[in-house]
């Protein structure tokens, strides 16, 4: 198959129209003594040039498998399967999968860059910030001086006194100059995309909301496209355009922020509405999602969340839903998903105005 063949069907872009990531079937396994652990399970995602998309799900769900496998960064002894295409801007599309390590190095900082979760295992201790930007500069033959200047903007454009911060080692930050630190350092080799694995998770919930309107403003100036990745419902929907729900290693739900937000169809994504508090909903209002998310040695035939649905029939138990269209741009995996609106009505009013709506 070439690389244009990949280029998917309208139906399986989702109201995306310019495409800078694509991944198709992408299934993570690992052979474990106790079965096959299946812990991304045919997934199909295209990301839109310029976009900021969340994904969301709960801890173990595969989200962090997720941003491993667009980066294929996939731990041994993991096997990845499926396809993930980058599209740059200017030039032909880039099969992620087949590429050598050295190509996959560059990819990694040049074009696709990650934010991991904890900023201090992230940074060597034993060296200064100075010299983790230097050292990525030089390892990417990046001319120093204008990539140090570049560096110092990017840290200036994240509130932080740039000169001190290079002078310094991780342990003399705090948590959230280090964090916005990695965030400089990742997007100083100009990537065209972001991808963000929890970036905030460590800190307190002033420090998560201001980094994330430094994202807003990091995205505008630099260009960038964003996948944000995240437990945090709320917060993510605060930034993203899209959204994108994760359950048992299974995309189950895509589709516009607000749409989700007010029109879930799947659901778990209904009930994961009215498990998560915001500012606006009393705690008496949250209803936590009975039972649990499966073991991925183990996970239910048909559709995964079955067992835990209030709408779920024998078709679910016998049968794993494909998508079904709730709007052009909105598709959930989910037999039932006019069923689930009247089912599991939404206990609160989740929707976030965008700065960018009238
Ligand atoms: N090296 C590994 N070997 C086997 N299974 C693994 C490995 N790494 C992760 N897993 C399993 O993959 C599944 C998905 O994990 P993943 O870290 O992607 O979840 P997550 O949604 O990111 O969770 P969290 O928010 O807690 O980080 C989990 O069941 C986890 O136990």
């Amino acid at each position: 198959m070439s690389l244009n063949d990949t280029f998917t069907s309208e139906t399986e872009l989702h109201g995306v129209s310019d495409p800078i990531i694509e991944i198709r079937d992408a299934e993570v396994v690992f052979e474990m003594d106790r079965g096959v652990s299946r812990v991304l399970d045919n997934v199909n995602l295209t990301v839109e040039r310029g976009e900021i998309l969340g994904i969301v799900g709960e801890s173990g769900s595969g989200k962090s498998m997720l941003a491993s496998a667009i980066l294929d960064a996939v731990v041994d002894p993991g096997i990845l399967s499926g396809s993930i295409t980058y599209y740059p801007e200017n030039g032909d599309p880039i099969d992620v999968l087949s590429l050598s390590d050295e190509e996959l190095r560059k990819l990694r900082w040049e074009s696709i860059s990650m934010v991991f979760q904890g900023a201090m295992t992230s940074f060597n201790p034993t060296m200064s910030i100075r010299g983790h930007f230097e050292e990525t500069l030089d390892a990417h033959d990046f001319d120093i001086e204008e990539g140090m200047e570049r560096g110092h903007q990017i840290l200036s454009d994240l509130y932080l006194e740039s000169e001190r911060v290079m002078d310094s080692y991780p342990h003399e930050l705090s948590g959230g100059m280090r964090q916005r630190a990695l965030i400089a350092l990742s997007v100083l080799l100009e990537p065209d995309v972001l991808v963000m694995d929890e970036p905030t998770a460590a800190l307190d919930l002033l420090m998560q909301r201001s980094i994330l309107a430094l994202l807003e403003s990091l995205k505008e100036k630099y260009d960038l496209t964003m996948v944000f990745i995240t437990h945090d419902l709320p917060l993510v929907a605060e930034l993203s355009d899209r959204l994108a729900v994760m359950y048992a290693f299974e995309l189950i739900e895509q589709g516009p922020t607000n749409e989700i937000l007010q029109n879930a169809g799947h659901p778990y994504t209904r009930s994961l509405l009215n498990a998560t508090p915001n500012l606006d909903a009393p705690l008496s209002e949250m209803r936590p999602i009975e039972g649990s998310a499966p073991d991925p040695v183990n996970v239910p035939k048909g559709c995964s969340y079955h067992p835990r649905c209030s709408v779920a029939n024998n078709r679910c138990v016998e049968a794993d839903p494909e998508y079904q269209q709730i709007t052009e741009e909105h598709v959930a995996a989910c037999f039932h998903c006019d069923d689930a609106v009247e089912a599991i009505p939404l206990t609160h009013d989740q929707a976030v105005v965008q700065e960018d709506e009238p």
